[in-house]
C-alpha cells in the first residue's frame, strides 16, 4: 500500500489550562476526499490550525508526504503544498477578486523590495504572469465575470468560490476546507457539492473538509472522522459513522445525521 499523504500521529493541543484535542490520529490516502466532523466546539479548527502552521502542537506528529511539518511557519507550510479556506471567508474585501487571487502568488516570488522600486525587467514579467495566470484561473473556475468586483458586492455562494479557488491557484496537493458550506442557503449546496466534485476530478488532489452539512459530508467524503471534546469516537465510511451509537449520541438533539 502506497504511503498516506497526511499522517496525524498522537496530536495533542493545550491552550493553556484548556485541553482542546487528545490524541488524534489520522491517515489521508493520495486522492481522497475525507471529512472531519464533530458538535460544536469539538476541536475541528484547531485541528486544521496545526496542520496549517496556525498553531504548534503540544504534542504529536504531523508528516505531510514522509516530511514532518509540525513546527513550521503557515508561509513554509503552503510552499510544502497544503491549501486552506476559512470557516469565515478569508477575502481581501477592499481588493477585486482578481487581485485577491494575484496577490496570493506573491508570497512565491522571488524577487527583491529592490526589484520593485526600480519596477525591474524580472519584476515586470513575474507581474504579467501572474495576472496572466490569474486570468486563467478564474476562466477556469467560470469565475471571470465576477474578476473586477469587490468581494463584499458578490453573493456569498461566490465569495466561496473565489477563495477556493485562491488556495488552489498556490497548487496545493492538500486541501483544507473549513466548512465550506457555513452561510449558504440550502438551495446553494447541490452547486457547491458538484464544484468540490468537479475541483478533485479536474485536479486530482486530496481534500479534507470540516463540516456541519451532513448531506455535503455524506455525498462527499470516503471517510470520516467523529471528533467530541478533542478525542475521536468514531471513523468509518459514511453507513459506519450514520449507525454509530457513539456519533449518534453526540449528535443527539442537535441535527440529523
Ligand atoms: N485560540 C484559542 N484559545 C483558546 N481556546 C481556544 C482557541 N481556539 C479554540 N479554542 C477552544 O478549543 C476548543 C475547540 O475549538 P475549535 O474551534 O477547534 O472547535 P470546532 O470543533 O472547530 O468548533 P465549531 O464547529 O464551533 O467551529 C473550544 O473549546 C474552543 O473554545
Amino acid at each position: 500500500m502506497s504511503e498516506p499523504l497526511l499522517k496525524i500521529n498522537h496530536l495533542t493541543h493545550r491552550f493553556g489550562g484548556l485541553q482542546a484535542l487528545t490524541d488524534i490520529n489520522v491517515e489521508l490516502t493520495k486522492g481522497e476526499i475525507a471529512g472531519l466532523i464533530g458538535p460544536n466546539g469539538a476541536g475541528k479548527t484547531t485541528v486544521f490550525n496545526l496542520v496549517s502552521g496556525f498553531y504548534v502542537p503540544s504534542e504529536g506528529d504531523i508528516i505531510l508526504d514522509g516530511t514532518r511539518i509540525n513546527g513550521l511557519k503557515p508561509h513554509k507550510i503552503a510552499e510544502l503544498q497544503i491549501g486552506r479556506t476559512f470557516q469565515n471567508i478569508r477575502l481581501w474585501s477592499d481588493m477585486t477578486v482578481l487581485d485577491n487571487i494575484c496577490i496570493a502568488q506573491h508570497s512565491k516570488l522571488g524577487y527583491t523590495i529592490k526589484d520593485v522600486f526600480l519596477n525591474s525587467k524580472k519584476f515586470k514579467e513575474n507581474e504579467k504572469r501572474i495576472y496572466d495566470s490569474a486570468w486563467e484561473l478564474l476562466e477556469k473556475f467560470n469565475l471571470a465575470d465576477s474578476a473586477l468586483d469587490y468581494p463584499k458586492n458578490l453573493p456569498y455562494g461566490i465569495q466561496r468560490r473565489v477563495e477556493i479557488a485562491r488556495a488552489l491557484s498556490l497548487n496545493p496537493k492538500l486541501l483544507l476546507l473549513d466548512e465550506p458550506a457555513a452561510g449558504l442557503s440550502t438551495t446553494d449546496l447541490d452547486g457547491l457539492i458538484e464544484y468540490i466534485k468537479w475541483i478533485h476530478d479536474t485536479f486530482g488532489i486530496t481534500i479534507w473538509m470540516i463540516e456541519h452539512q451532513m448531506q455535503v459530508i455524506m455525498t462527499l467524503c470516503s471517510q470520516i472522522q467523529v471528533v467530541d471534546f478533542g478525542k475521536e469516537i468514531a471513523q468509518g465510511t459514511p453507513e459506519e459513522i450514520r449507525n454509530n451509537p457513539a456519533v449518534i449520541k453526540a449528535y443527539l438533539g442537535n441535527e440529523e445525521i
